[in-house]
């Protein structure tokens, strides 16, 4: 991860997918509003009349959109079909879910499935694709499937991945940052292999004497430094992706962690709420655990019965 404004590798892999989303949009004090120019990049155009009480945001770059699609497993239906059945909706399912993972090799995207723990939900498929049309489109594939018929939605994030700028200039870093790989990697992410995943949203508070939005730019900066430093220490255990959704979703980021050993969650988490940029400005909504889910795991969870069976056809594949 970098810290803020300067070019410092990210922490912990966020391997450099090839993206195909050239994006840069930004904001600065003096209001400059970003639009898609025709040969793909944003082109930053100056627009008159930003008032005095104009608080400044950060220079922010965003890459692919993000759906973090929560399914809710109908067992008692599930349950009341025949185990051929649910053997043959299973490796439909599994074979779904190679087809969309397979997004990452033309780097077009990557997805990935986890195992909810606990009753919020079951299943959470994770998509970054290049347009909120390809999200819908995969939302829609996985209703399609068989298995979709049993599945009922459970909850779901729309956001983008975005990397904010406090320690560069108006118009954001002094050099086009947006080819090089850490940027790169962080706006068009691989999903880190870590076998967990935790997801949870959050919003910076606007309430009272604790209003982040009020904030002087350079304080902001200070407090996104000091929240950097701290997840540096987490270098190589846990792994971030910050996707915002200001103007997408009910929160204002969303937060998605990636670690081998879950109890790094809690720690990083843990941790962060005693610095000022959390323990005074953070908001939080519900959080989500998982576990990483295989093609033959998912055969495994729907159908145990059959999975044996199933991962062998796939070796003779
Ligand atoms: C696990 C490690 C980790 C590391 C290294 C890290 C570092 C950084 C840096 C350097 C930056 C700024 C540049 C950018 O990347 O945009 C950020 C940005 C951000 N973060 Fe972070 N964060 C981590 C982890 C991490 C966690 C665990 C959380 C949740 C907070 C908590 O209390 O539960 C979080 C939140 C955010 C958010 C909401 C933003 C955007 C805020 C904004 O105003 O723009 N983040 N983050």
């Amino acid at each position: 991860m970098h810290s803020v404004g300067d070019i410092t590798p990210p922490v912990g892999g966020g391997a450099a997918a090839a993206g195909s989303r050239p994006a840069s949009a930004g904001a600065e004090a003096v209001s400059r509003t970003a639009g898609p120019a025709a040969d793909g990049r944003q082109d930053e155009v100056a627009t008159e009349g930003a008032g005095e009480t104009q608080n400044r945001p950060p220079f922010t770059l965003e890459g692919w959109f993000v759906l973090h699609d929560f399914r809710r497993l109908d067992w008692r239906r599930w349950k009341s079909l025949e185990i051929a059945r649910r053997a043959a909706i299973a490796r439909e399912a599994a074979a779904f879910l190679r087809r969309v993972t397979a997004a990452a090799d033309t780097g077009e995207g990557a997805s990935a499935l986890y195992r909810v723990v606990g009753h919020k939900a079951d299943l959470l498929w994770l998509h970054f694709r290049p347009t909120l049309e390809a999200l819908s489109d995969l939302e829609a594939a996985l209703s399609r499937t068989a298995l979709g018929d049993y599945l009922q939605p459970a909850y779901s994030y729309v956001s983008v991945t975005e990397l904010s700028f406090y320690r560069a200039g108006p118009g954001g870093p002094e050099r086009d940052v947006r080819h090089e790989p850490f940027v790169r990697g962080r706006l068009y992410p691989a999903i880190p292999p870590a076998r967990h995943a935790c997801f949870y949203p959050m919003n910076k508070k606007r309430s009272g004497a604790d209003n982040w939005y009020l904030l002087p730019f350079e304080e902001r900066g200070r407090l996104m430094h000091s929240h950097g430093l701290i997840g540096r220490k987490y270098a190589g255990r846990v792994t971030q992706i910050i996707s915002g959704s200001v103007g997408l979703d009910d929160w204002e980021w969303g937060v998605t962690l990636f670690a081998d050993d879950p109890v790094d969650f809690k720690r990083v988490v843990y941790e962060m709420r005693f610095d000022e940029a959390s323990a005074r400005y953070g908001e939080f909504g519900p959080f989500y655990v998982g576990v990483r889910t295989d093609p033959d795991d998912l055969v495994r969870f729907l159908c145990p019965e059959a999975a044996g069976e199933v991962a062998a056809e796939a070796e003779g594949r």
